[in-house]
């Protein structure tokens, strides 16, 4: 099946017909005979019917409801949507088409069936929003929807996540979904446990939700570890390497890596020998930390450095991330770099990235206005094809070609030109900058020009959200980031459609011609009339990094010519139609995009690894929290924790054997008898069962202490205890298993290769950790008996 559709295939078409033949039926009906209708469905379902086989009546329901209560009747192409979504696709609806309502039709099937069904979005604003007005009709229906997160403001921690995900239907966030699913994984009891299973996912702007945040892995960090001194002496040794020499870097500064030659020098610094052997791991990755400070992060562009010390900047509209740290080491480096106080470095203690959150649902789908640009990477990583879904009146959006200026200069005062005229007719103009410091910047010159305006800086998304709803009343200026606002719906004020509706201005061209097309779909929605246009310069940031060489040549000469007070007749122009210039932003675009997409396939397969392991793990975790009986796992622990000791001393002494099972077994060593009796050194054979034998006899011991029912209780913790112990380790691991191969130098070895071994190596390693704790956890605890009857259990 090929994965473009840009026609919705006719099946829909006939399926929509069907719904349609059902309106009448359902307009006539009593409200509690419409509500009856849930029921009625439920019960079907109960029978065994499936959730196609009842999704034409259902829709059809839905839609009566909805016009009920929410005023609003779906489209057919609404319906279309939702056809296309519940079989499983991403729907393409262009921007102010319905989504949120279209998607109330597959919520409702869904959330038929009970919990696990999630609306996701990528904006915490928009998930508590659309819970609260479209959760009207569900709940007008009888079924349970909620919102997952916070309201604006309130304590995530105030949550009631029973009630939460016990909810049919939940309107979230990908981040908020991702942490509980990890806290999930994280408690102690299965009461602690609070998801009830991945049916049924819809993400709102899909491409927002999988592809723009894919890099970045949610990560919960523990405690805090020993603090590292290598930091400021790797920052030293950096600091005398040279650029080509010792290290490269990508064209676009997002890789770098150490030469041969590099190795050697740092090896000559430092004084020692084989910088790259296990020895040297722990140094070595502080160099590589240290490497990607100096050469990767910018200072105020990425980051700022003030009296809180190194905080990172959000690259779409230029705030501080308050709280927000790079991963495994880097923001330590960061310090070293900038010379204040290296804070303290916390462990990663669980990790997942958002394709394989996603990847765990058994029914996927999405809908966005701008899909069909990464059509391929939705196939080829989750198998969704995007199916173009018809607009309900033509489209009337004018969107006219780039303006191209030489510089930055030009291109504002030609923007401000152009929105000052539009205001002169009392035309309502959005202006989006690339950051916060363009649109400060913007907002003078606008004031200078005496033009009064709505400047978007405001710190949460529901003040924008509101500003931004106002931005089609006639003479409105709105200047605003590029994330700004996004998903609010602008309605156009009175006499604006005959001034050709809202103009959309844009000052930038962004790394992907996604977000470009989001906002350009701020513009003439539900057909109304409307205008876009972007004003770039070869000064953008887009061109720098992703443009040709010849460009930077090509400017550089320019500013040659300025120094010397020679004539540059362009310069004050717009230079659009110049042939050398006339794809340049489209190919720097293209560029990027690969980039991305490249470093999103690679995010993916080094997940991978941690994918299968997390999967082993929690599964575990499962079978320990709920099974009524462990004695198969004990045995399976103490097999694992002895095969580890014998591979270890295949030929033990009795020390060797007593020292084990001083520290594992018995600290105070009663045994001793059991092993001069029952072992002899020369049947190296029987020490395996022998230590199996007494890991039971000792197990069985101290359960006769414990009364029956708190016996399950206790081989549960202890078991739980070892294996996230052990199990926070490896995530660490991983991770700083990851820092070091991505630097690499890739000519000698392949470094995903490498880091599956390495990765693969640990968790053997790790399983073997955790079966050793577990015995010692089982064996060697303290055990106190209360007054009340209950234990407290000291773990060695
Ligand atoms: N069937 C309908 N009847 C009447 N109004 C509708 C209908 N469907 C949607 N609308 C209205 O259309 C507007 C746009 O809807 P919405 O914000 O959901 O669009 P969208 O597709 O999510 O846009 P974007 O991609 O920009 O987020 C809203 O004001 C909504 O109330």
């Amino acid at each position: 099946m090929p994965f473009v559709h840009h026609h919705t295939p006719k099946r829909y078409v006939r399926q929509m017909r069907a719904v349609n033949a059902l309106t009448d039926k359902y307009r006539k009906m009593s409200d509690e005979d419409l509500k009856a209708q849930t029921t009625l469905f439920r019960e079907q379902l109960a029978a065994g019917k499936s959730l196609d086989a009842i999704k034409i009546p259902a829709f059809a329901v839905i839609r009566e409801a909805d016009r009920r209560v929410l005023g609003m009747f779906p489209f057919d192409v609404q319906v279309l949507g939702a056809l296309v979504m519940q079989d499983g696709n991403v729907a393409e609806m262009k921007t102010g088409e319905g989504k949120t309502l279209t998607a109330t039709l597959p919520m409702y099937l869904n959330g038929l069936s009970g919990s696990g069904n999630f609306l996701v979005t990528a904006n915490e604003y928009l998930a508590y929003r659309d819970a609260q007005e479209m959760g009207k009709v569900y709940r007008w229906l009888g079924l349970t929807a909620v919102a997952g997160v916070a309201p604006a403001g309130g304590d995530p921690h105030d949550r009631d996540l029973k009630k939460i995900y016990q909810a049919d239907i939940v309107y979230t966030t990908n981040s908020t979904l991702g942490f509980d699913y990890l806290m999930d994984n994280l408690s102690g009891t299965a009461d602690e446990q609070f998801l009830q299973g991945f049916h049924f996912a819809l993400l709102d702007e899909i491409d927002a939700v999988l592809l723009d945040s894919a890099q970045m892995p949610l990560v919960i960090s523990g405690a805090p570890r020993v603090r590292s001194n290598l930091f400021g002496i790797a920052d030293q040794v950096i600091c005398l390497l040279r650029e080509d020499i010792d290290f490269k870097r990508s064209n676009d500064h997002k890789k770098v890596w150490f030469t041969p030659s590099g190795i050697d020098h740092m090896e000559e610094y430092l004084g020692l020998d084989g910088l790259l052997t296990q020895k040297h791991r722990t140094l070595y990755r502080h160099l590589v930390l240290a490497l990607k400070a100096h050469q990767t992060l910018t200072r105020d562009r990425d980051y700022v450095v003030d009296e809180d010390g190194v905080s990172l900047l959000d690259l779409s509209n230029g705030r501080k991330l308050a709280g927000m740290k790079l991963e495994a080491g880097l923001h330590q480096a960061l310090e070293a770099k900038e010379l204040v106080p290296v804070s303290n470095q916390t462990r990663t203690m669980a990790s997942i990235t958002f394709q394989n959150l996603f990847r765990m649902f058994s029914h996927l789908s999405g809908m966005t206005g701008t899909a069909m640009t990464d059509a391929a990477e939705l196939q080829e990583t989750y198998r969704l094809s995007v199916i173009a879904v018809p607009t309900n009146k033509p489209n009337q959006r004018v969107d006219l070609p780039d303006r191209l200026f030489f510089s930055t200069q030009a291109k504002l005062e030609h923007a401000v030109a152009l929105v000052k005229d539009a205001y002169t007719k009392g035309r309502p103009v959005l202006v989006e900058t690339g950051s916060v410091s363009l649109s400060n910047l913007f907002s003078r010159i606008l004031l200078r020009e005496e033009v009064p305006h709505n400047l978007l800086n405001a710190r949460s998304a529901a003040k924008e959200a509101l500003i931004v709803k106002e931005a089609g009343q006639p003479g409105a200026i709105t200047v605003a980031t590029s994330m700004a606002g996004r998903g609010t719906d602008i309605k156009l004020g009175k006499g604006v459609k005959e001034l050709g509706g809202l103009l959309v201005v844009g000052t930038e061209r962004m790394n992907s011609a996604r977000v470009d097309n989001q906002l350009r779909g701020r513009a003439g929605r539900q057909g109304a009339p409307g205008e876009t246009i972007f004003m770039v310069s070869i000064e953008d940031a887009i061109l720098q990094e992703h443009g040709p060489k010849w460009l930077r040549r090509y400017r550089r000469r320019v500013a040659k010519a300025k120094a010397k007070h020679q004539p540059i007749p362009k310069v004050r122009y717009p230079i659009t139609g110049h042939y050398r210039f006339k794809h340049l932003i489209t190919k720097a675009q293209h560029n990027a995009e690969r980039d991305d997409r490249q470093s999103r396939t690679q995010t993916l397969q080094y997940a991978e690894i941690m994918r299968v392991q997390r999967d082993t793990i929690y599964q575990t975790r499962k079978q320990i929290m709920t099974a009524p009986d462990l004695t198969d796992m004990l045995n399976s622990v103490f097999k694992m924790a002895t095969r580890a000791f014998v591979t270890a001393h295949p030929q033990p002494t009795r020390s060797e054997l007593a020292d084990y099972v001083l520290n594992t077994i018995d600290n105070h060593l009663v045994v001793a008898d059991s092993i001069d009796q029952n072992w002899h050194p020369d049947r190296p054979k029987e020490t395996a069962p022998f230590l199996q034998q007494l890991m039971v006899d000792q197990l069985t011991k101290k359960l006769e202490n414990i009364k029956e029912d708190q016996q399950l209780y206790f081989e549960r913790m202890c078991l739980l205890k070892s294996l996230d112990n052990a199990w926070i380790d490896q995530v660490d691991m991983l991770q700083q298993l990851r820092q070091i191969a991505t630097n690499r130098s890739t000519a000698q070895h392949d470094p995903l290769l490498e880091y599956l071994k390495d990765g693969r190596k640990s968790f053997a390693e790790m399983k073997e950790t955790f079966a050793r704790r577990a015995v010692q956890n089982l064996l060697l605890s303290e055990l106190q008996f209360k007054a009340d009857g209950s234990i407290d259990v000291t773990y060695p």
